[in-house]
């Protein structure tokens, strides 16, 4: 689903150039989750920018969902989740939901029952007439996840979505996340971008260790704990082995 082959990014500064990722490549099959970590200013951030055509490489090339970068921007073939979650606050949770629809000028039933759809898988079928700064932290990351998939993408871009959450929440929300990557109507392949380890392994088909800047791919390791994924598996002795695995490989 994506192909990313000896990609360098340098960006300019003030200082002089920053290299920020260096001679990355990475395959990501339909329907893998994929968790990158490494060092804070390792370029993961740019990684996703990369994908979803919002920078482009200095050399490299990069085929997302069969496409170049900008057909599948246009394509909408990645719906992408940040840290913060970017909601508006004078549109109702379901206006916001929508909002990538009411920009592609979806009529408004179909829209607003998409919305629906996408708030009832995310666990906030009640709140579609609530305002964001109603809800908590949790809930208005399930609404930015919502609105992600609003287009159905193949591919979803997550840039640390659960780090301003608390511990519990962030463990729920990882649930929900698994879950809504194992409904087959949506299934997208997953990059997500995380700090936390327990995190990577918990979620990830395998987890992609970066070094420091210029980010290269330092090490990747293969998650092979059984699907689907619940709280018990926080507890398999394979669970805590494959966690000091990747921070071996972090160190
Ligand atoms: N648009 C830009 N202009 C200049 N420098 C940039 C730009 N975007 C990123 N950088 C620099 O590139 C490097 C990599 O940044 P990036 O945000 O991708 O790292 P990161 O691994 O996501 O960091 P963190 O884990 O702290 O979020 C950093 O040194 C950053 O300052």
């Amino acid at each position: 689903m994506i192909t990313i082959h000896q990609v360098s990014k340098t960006f300019p500064s003030p200082q002089g150039p920053v290299a920020a990722l260096e001679a990355v490549s990475l395959r990501v099959a339909a329907g893998e989750f994929v968790a990158v970590i490494g060092p804070s200013g390792c370029g993961k951030s740019t990684l996703l920018r990369l994908i979803a055509d919002l920078e482009q490489p200095d050399v490299g090339s990069l085929v997302v969902g069969g496409k170049t970068p900008r057909e599948a921007r246009l394509a909408h073939e990645c719906g992408i989740v940040f840290q913060a979650p970017v909601l508006y606050p004078w549109r109702t949770v379901r206006q916001n939901v929508a909002l990538p629809l009411e920009i592609t000028g979806q009529p408004r039933a179909i829209r607003h029952s998409r919305a629906d759809d996408l708030l009832r898988r995310v666990g906030l079928g009640d709140m579609a007439n609530a305002y964001p700064q109603h809800l908590s932290g949790g809930m208005q990351q399930r609404v930015a996840l919502a609105r992600a998939l609003a287009f159905a993408p193949r591919i979803l871009l997550m840039d640390e979505p659960f780090a301003a959450l608390d511990e519990l929440t962030r463990e729920r929300m990882q649930q929900e996340l698994l879950a809504v990557c194992a409904d087959p109507n949506l299934a997208p392949s997953v990059v997500f971008v995380t700090h936390s380890i327990a995190e990577a392994v918990f979620l990830a088909d395998r987890v992609v260790v970066f070094s420091p800047r210029p980010g290269r791919v330092e090490r990747v390791i293969e998650i092979d704990l059984p699907r689907p994924r619940t709280p018990e598996t926080r507890n398999d002795p394979r669970y805590f082995a494959l966690v000091t695995a990747v921070r071996a490989g972090l160190r």
